[in-house]
């Protein structure tokens, strides 16, 4: 072929740039795309009806969206416009819980490169496979190991759908224009037997990599990209704990990066929390919080906590002494030696609750003597928020916070219903899982749905917007405010998150807090509010065809 035939089909294989059926006349004969088309040309909202009736035709999720996959690869414009009209029927099948299913069947489901696939044997090309990727510049990038994909384990690259899924959601949320977004796996090895069993299996048939190997691997992929891709958004996803918080620590002060599963869901858990103390009309710094679960998530939800409270003018200590977590064991106790010194920093003196059984105080025994206000699951414990210790909560507190933020809904502490009817319809509920609506007094009750999808879509476009060198403590506490003011708490039952269907003007609201705390901690350039807001709103891309100037 010749430079020009490669050029001209280009726009009808790159999903880009491809307009397809909206290739108009004068393009057409333009570009030399005549006859490479049916003959009729459709506006962008006629493809929109063509693309959600062959969505329609599909029979189950995972088909959906294999159906919207396929859209996304062939034409971005129409598979944003399409998303953005229906976005929350399509959230659930592009991203949680669909995905899932997705992740699990890769290899099966694969049909064309997206992203890139960083594999341990090919460590020494690194910086070639950077150089490799399909677009020049990037403002995000989304990498997962594979190793914890949501609560359904390793993946091996299989985990490939979760950046994918969240930086669609980047872009139809966060406005991040889906040219400057990059996919990233690792691939470790995987130590899922049925994966290494599998023929079709599309990664590295190998144990995963581990200890020194591991993070000389993560040294060398980070160091690359500050190399290849100064600036950008490195965001951390679904890696499993012992990776997760070390990978952590080590980065966030070197470049501009930040972990979704730690920091995402500790946010948005305190902008569930927030909201909460306004629907009930009590102060942040005046609730006791009990944590079930001792994981990353857990740990990254009571220090966003602590770190609120001591910024609502509580002292460190008073902070903590507010805050118990409750581990597969019990308590979290300053005598226990199996805790990892994040655990320890939320650990409680010895004698703090006594215990009815043998071991270390457990929940009920917890809930009993500290009486929460708010309690928080992040255990995978199903039903471990029992009809008791609810009930006790509640004798304590007229309303109650009770967020059972398991994931996925198999695994949750409690289901929504039953925490109505314990309460008498009193407890403020979040959910991690999707949930059928609940009822109390024949009236639904919203139930909030607390996914880091609130957090990370405006963390991206603000850090995007106004060229932030880091991500901070405080622009996750600015990203929480931002979510838990969005919130209509004088509605007449309050929900403790925004609506879904709003979910765009949320990340706006967030990017604008997030913006202005990066200007005041220092990492951003010094700009107005206005500056700020105005940034944000030409940072946003739109789903709509531009003209092609390019010559046949
Ligand atoms: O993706 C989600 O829905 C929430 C999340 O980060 C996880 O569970 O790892
Ligand atoms: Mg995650």
């Amino acid at each position: 072929m010749s430079p020009r035939d490669t050029d001209r089909l280009h726009l009808l294989e790159d999903a880009v740039l491809n307009h397809s059926t909206a290739f108009g006349e004068e393009e057409r004969s333009r570009l030399g795309l005549r006859g490479l088309l049916p003959f009729a040309v459709e506006t962008l909202d006629q493809q929109v009806r063509r693309a959600y009736a062959a969505y329609g035709d599909q029979p189950t999720d995972l088909a959906r969206h294999i159906n919207l996959r396929a859209l996304q690869d062939n034409n971005e414009t129409l598979f944003y416009r399409l998303l953005r009209d229906h976005v929350e029927e399509m959230l659930p099948i592009v991203y949680t819980p669909t995905v899932a299913e997705a992740c699990r069947h890769f290899s099966q489901i694969y049909r064309r490169p997206r992203g890139l696939f960083v594999a341990y044997p090919d460590r020494e090309h690194l910086t070639e496979i950077l150089r490799n990727r399909p677009h020049r510049d990037v403002d995000v990038i989304v990498v997962t190991d594979g190793q914890r994909i949501l609560g359904i384990g390793d993946q091996g690259i299989g985990g490939m759908g979760i950046p994918i899924g969240k930086l669609s959601l980047y872009t139809a949320l966060g406005g991040i224009d889906p040219a400057r977004t990059l996919p990233i796996v690792l691939d470790v090895g995987t130590d899922n037997a049925d994966l290494l069993d599998d023929p079709m299996y599309l990664g590295w048939r190998h144990p995963r990599i581990d200890d020194a190997e591991y993070h000389a691997f993560i040294e060398q992929f980070v160091t690359a990209v500050e190399a290849e891709l100064p600036g950008t958004l490195l965001q951390w996803e679904d890696f499993a704990t012992p990776h997760a918080l070390p990978i952590l620590e080590r980065y966030r002060d070197r470049l501009l990066t930040f972990n979704d599963d730690i920091q995402g869901t500790a946010a948005v858990a305190m902008a569930a929390l927030t909201a909460g103390c306004r629907a009930s009309g009590t102060k942040l710094t005046e609730q006791r919080v009990v944590m079930l679960g001792a994981g990353s998530a857990g740990v990254g939800v009571c220090e966003q906590i602590v770190r609120a409270m001591t910024a609502a003018g509580l002292s460190e200590q008073a902070a903590r002494e507010r805050i118990h977590v409750v581990d597969i064991r019990g308590l979290l106790t300053e005598d226990r030696t199996d805790l990892d010194p994040a655990q320890r920093r939320l650990a409680q003196p010895a004698d703090a609750v006594p215990s009815t059984t043998a071991g270390p105080a457990g929940l009920a025994d917890v809930v009993a003597a500290v009486r929460p206000t708010a309690l928080v699951g992040l255990s995978t414990a199903t039903g471990a928020f029992t009809e008791q210790i609810v009930r006790t909560m509640h004798a304590h507190c007229d309303r109650p916070v009770i967020m059972p933020l398991s994931n996925p809904t198999s695994r949750s502490e409690a289901a929504p219903q039953d925490l109505l009817d314990w309460t008498d319809g009193r407890a403020l509920i979040a959910t991690g899982s999707p949930f059928p609506q609940a009822r109390y007094g024949g009236r639904e009750v919203p139930v909030a749905q607390c996914n880091n999808v609130y957090i990370f879509p405006g963390i991206g476009l603000a850090v995007t917007a106004v060229r932030a060198t880091r991500v901070t403590d405080a622009m996750m506490t600015a990203a929480a405010e931002a979510v838990a003011e969005s919130v209509d708490t004088h509605a007449q039952v309050p929900s403790l998150l925004p609506e879904r269907a709003h979910l765009a003007d949320t990340a706006t609201a967030v990017a604008r807090a997030v913006a202005r705390a990066a200007v005041t901690d220092g990492v951003a350039p010094h700009l107005s509010d206005e500056e700020i807001d105005d940034a944000v709103r030409a940072t946003r891309w739109r789903a709509e065809y531009l003209h092609h100037h390019a010559q046949a």
